[in-house]
């Protein structure tokens, strides 16, 4: 099956990122529109799922997901990713109108098998960020010079941001997505991921803190 674009013409093909086909997703909470991009060097599929219309402007309210097949797919309570995809595409679906963008940046950029890697010093150990410093890594490795072109092609200008992470709200200012403002995102705390949110907390900036939650 050949994955020539549907619109050859798109502002996207200059980004280092096409477009190429999109679908009807039903899901439980509601029929998304399913974009599908690919990104030029990497060759790694992107996908978007869109929910209403953004002709008017509004800023919208959006997640930018990295991918985690464990927590994504496989119920992994190592982390929160799981159950942050399921609340931001509930959050959407009861707005009627949003977009999630899911990147293919598993493990913070290294990949899967090198996240196993790191899971498995941190079984002996290591907190997230040492781990990926002792597999030669930095702490963050992901890029989200993507998303603007993704967001263009749904006409979609700037955001409402699902994160508790300041580093990704810079991120996409300084690569041209303004984020109007952030919304917190803060689930599935639990026994198995205690440590990795605390660590989050300590040493990547994340907002976690009850108090975060607010506003
Ligand atoms: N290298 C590494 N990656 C991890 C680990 N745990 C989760 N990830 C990856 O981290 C990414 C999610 O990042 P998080 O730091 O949880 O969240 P965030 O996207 O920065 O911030 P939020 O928007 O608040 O969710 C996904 O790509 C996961 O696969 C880990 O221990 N090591
Ligand atoms: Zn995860």
């Amino acid at each position: 099956m050949s994955s020539k674009p549907e619109s050859p013409s798109d502002a996207s093909i200059d980004a280092g990122i096409e477009f190429v086909a999109s679908c009807e997703l039903p899901t439980p909470w509601a029929t998304f529109t399913l974009h599908g991009f690919i990104e030029h060097d990497t060759g790694k599929e992107h996908l978007a799922l869109s929910l209403g219309t953004f002709d008017d402007g509004a800023p919208v309210l959006a997640r930018v997901h990295s991918e985690c097949l464990t927590g994504d797919a496989l119920f992994s309570q190592r982390c929160d990713c799981g159950a942050q995809l399921e609340t931001a595409l509930q959050k959407i679906a009861e707005e009627g109108r949003g977009v999630l963008l899911y990147l293919r940046q598993e493990g913070r950029g290294i990949g899967l098998l090198n996240k196993i890697r790191a899971y498995r010093l941190q079984e002996q150990g290591a907190d997230t960020v040492e781990a990926n410093h002792q597999l030669g890594f930095g702490d963050d490795l992901r890029d989200y010079t993507l998303c603007k072109p993704m967001l263009q092609h749904m006409g979609i200008a700037s955001l409402r941001l699902m994160t508790n992470n300041p580093r990704k709200v810079a991120a996409l200012g300084k690569d041209g997505v303004p984020v109007e403002s952030r919304i917190p995102l803060i689930v599935n705390r639990n026994r198995f991921n205690t440590r990795y949110l605390d660590t989050k907390a300590e040493k990547l900036g994340h907002l976690l803190a009850a108090a975060d939650s607010v506003g």
